[in-house]
């Protein structure tokens, strides 16, 4: 059994380190796969999203151990990144039960995902909690399983926005990679 964790990782921060450590140990899967996406669907007018290899290589800084991998394959993919087509290349070329790791905000929006009933059939969902502002459609009767894990409040925008306040960020990224972090949205 395989889990996905895709994300913008714009930059990965230490909210997904910690949502992939409880999956990690609820799930127990044989391979865990962190994929940055090259365009995510919803984010596709986002032009502060940083180049691919840069985002790559601070996912593959945050999560150094070899229990978790961080693959490239949506760079073999059309674009935008739909997920659908991820789990359908990786089930073609893995033949493994895949388990689909979320943030709540995912699930809130997840009606709006490409092909999102099909991509239904072919994951189970796993949810980790979080805060949201938007509207809550009733997306909980989508089937998934609802970790049972803290509260992160953190965000990828909140640390570009304290970059540009010159606030710090230090504990919030991975120390291997803040000061690159600092630098590169400083200068967006
Ligand atoms: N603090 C968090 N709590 C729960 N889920 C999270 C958290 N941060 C990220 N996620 C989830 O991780 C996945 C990838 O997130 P992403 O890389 O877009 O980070 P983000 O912090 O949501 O970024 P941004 O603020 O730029 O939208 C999404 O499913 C998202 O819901
Ligand atoms: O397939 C879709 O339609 C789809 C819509 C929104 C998000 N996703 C995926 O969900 C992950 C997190 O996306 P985001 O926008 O929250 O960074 C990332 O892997 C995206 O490709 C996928």
């Amino acid at each position: 059994m395989i889990v996905i964790f895709g994300g913008t990782y714009n930059p990965p921060h230490i909210g997904h380190r910690i949502i992939a450590e409880y999956a990690y140990d609820y799930l127990k899967p044989d391979k865990f796969l962190i994929i940055p996406a090259v365009v995510p669907p919803h984010k596709i007018e986002n032009t502060s999203i940083l180049d691919f290899e840069t985002r790559k290589l601070w996912c593959e800084k945050t999560f150094p151990e070899e229990r978790f991998i961080v693959s490239d394959i949506e760079k073999k993919l059309s674009i935008p990144s739909y997920t659908y087509q991820t789990v359908l290349f990786l089930k073609k070329e893995m033949k493994e039960e895949i388990y689909l790791l979320i943030g709540e905000d995912s699930l809130i929006n997840f009606h709006t995902w490409y092909k999102w009933k099909d991509l239904l059939k072919e994951v189970t969902l796993v949810v980790y909690k979080r805060y949201s502002e938007k509207l809550k459609f009733d997306n909980y009767q989508i089937p998934h399983i609802f970790l049972n894990s803290p509260l992160i409040e953190i965000s990828a925008t909140e640390i570009r926005n304290r970059i540009k306040k010159n606030l710090s960020i230090y504990g919030m990224v991975s120390d291997n990679i803040v000061e690159d972090v600092i630098i590169k949205y400083r200068h967006e």
